[in-house]
């Protein structure tokens, strides 16, 4: 029996890691779930999950829960950051998984790591903005990182405990989002809505739209480089919309290895919840004759500046990474809110990492205070 704590279990990867588990009883049981602040859902699982501890990060949706909770239900209610620390660090479970958005997930799931928990990873945004951190706390605690996103499910399926060394380069699909084929031009007016759009997935708002700039796949770059400890030139991205190869590994012999499958995360979510282990499962089955074709292209940077940006940034070093996530986390939700164009997103990120004075080997205290002026800056600019 693995025990879950799950963060962010109301959003779209957290409520498929309750279906896994609802599949498999037996073989999985949530300890905890948390969220930012949708307390109906929250309810509806405590009721059918029955876990002991719930977080919720914001103080008054905190308090509407703990109101909402029939009597006869008995569990613990946290609040605020603590709260989401305390269910990373319970002595009552073997794994976090953290499906929560955004950087805010750093703090607990280092938290996690610093009490020998293993990290069902789905929450990108952690790497990117501390991988050299997040990877050698982990090594120091002997705490397993399974990753939780498709892609890099796919090439740790594919490594199957080969050693880096023999890694020749790294082979990340991309769907090409909503926007491929476009040129810059047919994109400047481009509405939230459109680029809400994925052609194979359904996914949290954030992450859509990373998927229609390409800044996703920079994201997943980075998360690369940290969960399999190579460098930026040995990563490649090819465009292959039918999402089906989920990634490939090319070898020092030039032996490739894919890992194929129909697009649903509930198959990385639970290969990372069983492993070293497969579990038998439901899922549709892949039809190779019924889709037919396979194929690939090149990324369109020009199109795609956000791709070229976050290559850059990991060349770079330091602390360009962490200026670059947290530039995009309040650039994607200004746009959410119509408050931007898409291409201001590129244009404002690129202006922050020009500002940056970069700081190599930062500790926890440094990427915090870093996020805070990453943030406040592009805020400031926007504002004149
Ligand atoms: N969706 C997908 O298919 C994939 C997602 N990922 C990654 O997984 C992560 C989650 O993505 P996704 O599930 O799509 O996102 P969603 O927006 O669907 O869900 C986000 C979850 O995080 C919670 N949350 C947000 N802010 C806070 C906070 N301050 N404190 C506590 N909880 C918070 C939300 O709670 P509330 O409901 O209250 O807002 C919700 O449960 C992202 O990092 C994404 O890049 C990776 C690969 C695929
Ligand atoms: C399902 C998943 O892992 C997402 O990160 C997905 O990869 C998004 O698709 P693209 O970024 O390739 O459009
Ligand atoms: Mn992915």
């Amino acid at each position: 029996m693995r025990r879950i704590s799950i963060l962010g279990s109301t959003g779209s990867i957290g409520t498929q890691t309750l279906d896994v588990v609802r599949k498999n009883k037996k073989k999985f049981e949530v300890v905890a779930i948390s969220a930012n602040s949708s307390v109906d859902l929250l309810l509806q699982q405590i009721k059918e999950f029955k876990p002991k501890y719930v977080a919720v990060y914001d103080e008054i949706s905190a308090l509407k829960l703990k109101s909402m909770i029939p009597n006869d239900i008995k569990i613990e209610v946290l609040s605020g950051m603590e709260g989401l620390k305390a269910i990373a660090a319970l002595d009552e479970i073997d794994v976090l998984l953290t499906a929560i958005v955004g950087m805010i997930g750093l703090v607990p799931t280092l938290t996690a790591i610093k009490n020998k928990k293993d990290i069902a990873l789905a929450n990108k945004e952690t790497l990117v903005c501390a991988g050299d951190l997040v990877m050698s706390e982990a090594k120091k605690h002997n705490v397993k990182i399974l990753p939780v996103d498709s892609e890099h499910s796919a090439i740790f399926q594919c490594l199957n405990g080969e050693q880096n060394k023999e890694i020749e380069t790294i082979i990340l699909t991309a769907s090409g989002g909503p926007f491929r084929g476009k040129t810059k031009q047919d994109l400047l007016e481009v509405t939230k809505n459109q680029a809400l759009k994925h052609p194979n997935w359904s996914m949290g708002r954030k992450i859509s739209i990373d998927s229609s700039t390409l800044m996703n796949k920079g994201l997943e770059v980075i998360e690369a480089k940290w969960l399999f400890g190579v460098e930026h030139n040995q990563i490649d991205v090819v465009v292959h919309p039918q999402s089906i190869i989920h990634s490939m590994v090319q070898f020092v012999d030039s032996s490739v290895m894919a890992q194929l499958g129909c697009p649903d995360m509930r198959l990385p979510i639970q290969y990372a919840l069983s492993y070293p282990n497969r579990t038998i499962n439901d899922f549709e089955r892949l039809d190779l004759a019924k889709i037919a074709t396979l194929t690939f292209e090149k990324p369109n940077l020009e199109t795609f500046p956000c791709l070229k940006i976050a290559y850059e940034s990991l060349k770079m070093g330091g602390t360009y990474c962490a200026v670059l996530n947290s530039a995009n986390e309040v650039l994607v939700n200004e746009f959410l809110e119509d408050k931007i164009g898409f291409y201001d997103i590129p244009y404002y990120i690129e202006k922050t990492l020009e500002a940056h004075n970069s700081i190599e080997n930062p500790s926890l205290e440094d990427i915090l205070e870093i996020d805070k002026w990453a943030r406040s800056f592009v805020k400031n600019i926007l504002t004149k």
